[in-house]
């Protein structure tokens, strides 16, 4: 049975079925798009004005569309200072010959000449000056997209300009931007606090002048450029230097992903009212093998030297006993795949003298080192764990998504350094707990990460595998290699987990795709691991087990919601 589509009373009234048979459905009729085209192609930088007022009715419409304009964070951070007092036009026009004489002053004498000739403003003629005001006295951090790109409110401005620009063009109305000033001097001039910017003076007026071309072009001052010319594809172009090697992995196509997003927006349902679950679940399914029903836990233990630091509370022979266990269907996190349904392989990447029975071996083969004296792996059992990892990448990807576990007394040092070498940042920012470190214990573990870091001279994340990593990190980043190649998802677990799926999304970007953050666990940099990832974890409950419990948790909650999704309601058009 098909449902009536429940339609918003506010807001998108479109469906999604609407918006697939006609992508273009939103464009306006030829007729007014020609006459958009055709404004923006007469828009000039009128200098010559006519003395008329402008009425009122009109300059209301111009400084209407510039307040339409698109800000950043919905700032609208700009403020019109209308300026129509002829006295402060005029000491506004000697302000602005004052700096053309400085400019003139520094140029040779030719082209301070040609500038000197220009009529570069309208002054003293134009009826209205708009001087164009950024309020910038709200803190980058507070307004969204500003804490990245904190310019980014005056640009906003700048966007504000050009839509009073082509609506004064509309009107008829002539239009010429001044920035002929000492900011400081034009600021004063208007009593413009501190923490306020002015982008100059707009002069407006009916034009005495109809310019078909730009001014400075006609002059011979400048070229408009061939479009071809100012667009690059795909990356800024290569001179000399060989490009970055292509990725192998695609990330789902664009089709997949809006597919699956449609397919949710016909769920009797408000759309995205499952939250993070809902975005985990449109990424798994938008993948080629996503909707697979089962999963597998991908185990993976390792020894490591650096444990003869004192980093860790426990000994390093508790790593072999709970691989053990796993092998008997007893450890943790076996128990927690089998109660979510998940199959499990248990992989010995270095555990113990002699190989652990019952496990897939993918043991180094050389010499391992403590990341103080000595490389962690050699460059031959880097490149070997992270083959095997594919493999069993693909592998485990048969039945469905791959859940991630590990097992490593003083894997949480290891993963520290890696994590910090990742994101270039310092050791206190990255060491944590672990498995339950005092403050004494910290302390090693810190010096040991600083020690470690001086040794590694690139970002490379091979390099960073080889000199800081655990054999079961390389595996494990191979996995999710091999899975993502495989199609399916692949849901991490804690630190070791998340910085093992960094290095491979640093491999290969198009595995981000394939990413879902199992859990935020209490390990100090899985924060910023994870926001590096840029993912969103779905559970927070402060588990330090490892062993993949917390992946168990979440591929669990993330099939229920794809099961969900499968037999909720559909909607269709009345
Ligand atoms: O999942 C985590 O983020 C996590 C946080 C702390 C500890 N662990 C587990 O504890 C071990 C590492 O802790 P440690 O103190 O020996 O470095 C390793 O076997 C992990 O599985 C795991
Ligand atoms: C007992 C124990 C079990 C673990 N499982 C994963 N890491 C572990 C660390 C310890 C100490």
């Amino acid at each position: 049975m098909v449902w009536p589509r429940a339609v918003p009373v506010i807001g998108d009234r479109s469906s999604a079925a609407e918006r697939a048979s006609r992508p273009d459905g939103w464009a306006f009729p030829v007729a007014e798009r020609e006459a958009l085209y055709r404004i923006i192609g007469a828009r000039r930088d009128v200098r010559r004005f006519r003395p008329d007022p402008v009425p009122e009715d009109v300059l209301d419409r111009v400084l209407g569309a510039g307040h339409a304009a698109p800000s950043v964070g919905h700032s609208q951070p700009w403020r019109f200072l209308v300026v129509t007092e002829p006295g402060t036009r005029e000491r506004a026009s000697v302000l602005a010959d004052r700096a053309r004489l400085a400019q003139a002053a520094r140029l040779d004498p030719e082209s301070a000449r040609k500038l000197l000739d220009l009529q570069l403003e309208g002054l003293r003629e134009a009826p209205v000056g708009v001087v164009v005001c950024c309020d910038r006295r709200t803190p980058a951090e507070g307004v969204l997209g500003r804490a990245t790109f904190p310019d980014a409110d005056v640009w906003s401005c700048a966007c504000a300009i050009e839509n009073l620009w082509l609506a004064a063009r509309a009107e008829g109305l002539g239009l010429g931007w001044v920035t002929l000033f000492e900011p400081a001097d034009l600021a004063a001039l208007l009593g413009v606090p501190d923490g306020v910017v002015t982008l100059g003076w707009l002069c407006l007026g009916w034009p005495d002048e109809r310019p078909p071309d730009p001014g400075l072009e006609r002059a011979g001052w400048s070229r408009r450029l061939p479009v071809s010319a100012v667009v690059h594809r795909e990356r800024w172009p290569v001179t000399g230097e060989p490009a970055a090697p292509p990725s192998h992995l695609r990330a789902p196509d664009q089709r997949a992903v809006v597919g699956v997003r449609d397919q949710a927006d016909r769920l009797l349902a408000p759309p995205g009212s499952l939250g993070v679950l809902d975005r985990a679940a449109d990424r798994v399914l938008a993948l080629p093998a996503g909707d697979r029903d089962g999963g597998t836990l991908l185990l993976v233990g390792a020894d490591h030297p650096v444990c003869r630091h004192g980093v860790s509370a426990y000994e390093g022979g508790v790593t072999g006993e709970v691989m053990a266990a796993a092998v008997a269907g007893q450890a943790q996190g076996v128990v927690a795949a089998r109660t979510a349904g998940l199959q499990t392989l248990v992989v010995d990447a270095g555990v113990g003298a002699t190989p652990v029975a019952g496990a897939i071996g993918a043991r180094p083969r050389d010499a391992r080192g403590d990341l103080v004296e000595a490389d962690a792996l050699s460059e031959a059992d880097t490149g070997l764990l992270l083959r095997w990892g594919r493999d069993l990448g693909r592998r485990a990807a048969r039945r469905g998504v791959v859940a991630l576990g590990e097992v490593g007394v003083g894997n949480t040092t290891v993963a520290a350094a890696l994590a910090a070498g990742l994101l270039g940042v310092g050791a206190g920012a990255v060491v944590g707990l672990g498995s339950g470190a005092d403050s004494a214990m910290l302390a090693r573990k810190t010096a040991v990460v600083e020690a470690a870091l001086a040794r590694v001279g690139s970002g490379d994340p091979v390099v960073l595998l080889r000199v800081l990593g655990g054999p079961e990190f390389a595996v494990l980043a191979g996995a999710v290699l091999g899975a993502a190649a495989a199609g399916v998802a692949v849901v991490m677990d804690g630190l070791a987990t998340s910085v093992a799926a960094a290095l491979a999304v640093a491999m290969e970007p198009a595995v981000a795709a394939h990413l879902v953050a199992g859990q935020r666990s209490r390990e100090t940099a899985h924060a910023a691991v994870l926001g590096h990832l840029g993912l969103e974890p779905l559970l927070d409950l402060r588990m330090r087990a490892g062993e993949g419990v917390g992946a168990c948790f979440a591929t669990r909650l993330l099939r229920d919601t794809i099961h969900i999704r499968r037999d909720t309601a559909k909607t269709g058009e009345p």
